[in-house]
């Protein structure tokens, strides 16, 4: 089970530094949405020079031109790309061929997904890599979690990992462990935490 540190709102000078420190607890580095807009693939190239180690993902929530956004992510040094399951099938192909053509991973973010079972079944069925169940920040402010749509999520996967996101922290992550997806997504709670490493360090050890 791998955890993935979300960093969403730093520049990229801090957002170095924060990694820099929380580093060890986490296996894969999220270049996040905003930080993206802010510094485009900068970031996401001077992720992977500065932490050859980690598996950097570029979120970049892809909704169109599935094929040329991929591979800018791809082209950086992006591990990992992210696109919405909400987008055309045919993009979503798209963006799965660059993953093949660069031997990366496509990452389907289900967010705003109404059906997600029959979502599930269709992106298997395109043979993406990895599906993300995630409750969105503005979601989470109206009192929402994941935890409800991973195990819809679980119980429909058959053949893709799994990942999950949103506003999980070393008091809840114990009931996420237990469903075992692939991957744990945690951004606010490590990087608004008093001390990210304990922070960071508890939800690693409880998925040990
Ligand atoms: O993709 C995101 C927002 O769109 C976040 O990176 C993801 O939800 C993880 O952050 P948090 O743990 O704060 O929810």
């Amino acid at each position: 089970m791998k955890l993935q540190l979300a960093l969403d709102e730093m520049n990229l000078v801090d957002a170095l530094r924060f990694a820099d420190k929380v580093a060890e607890h986490v296996d894969i580095i999220e270049v996040g949405t905003p930080f993206v807009m802010d510094e485009g693939m900068r970031g996401v190239r001077e992720f992977h020079r500065f932490f050859p180690d980690k598996e950097i993902l570029a979120d970049l929530k892809i909704m169109d031109g599935g094929y040329l956004e991929a591979s800018y992510a791809y082209e950086a040094g992006a591990a990992y790309a992210t696109i919405l399951g909400v987008s055309d099938n045919l993009t979503i192909e798209g963006a799965l061929k660059a993953a093949r053509d660069y031997d990366r991973k496509l990452v389907v973010d289900m967010i705003c997904v109404e059906n997600l079972p029959a979502r599930i079944a269709k992106m298997e069925e395109i043979g993406v890599d990895i599906l993300a169940v995630h409750t969105g920040a503005d979601q989470q402010a109206a009192g929402r979690e994941p935890i409800q749509d991973l195990q819809v999520m679980t119980e429909h996967a058959k053949k893709a990992q799994i990942a999950v996101a949103g506003g999980i922290n070393s008091k809840t992550i114990d009931k996420y462990v237990a469903l075992k997806p692939e991957i744990i997504i945690v951004g606010s709670a490590i990087g608004h935490a008093d001390d990210p490493v304990a922070e960071a360090k508890a939800i690693k050890d409880a998925m040990l």
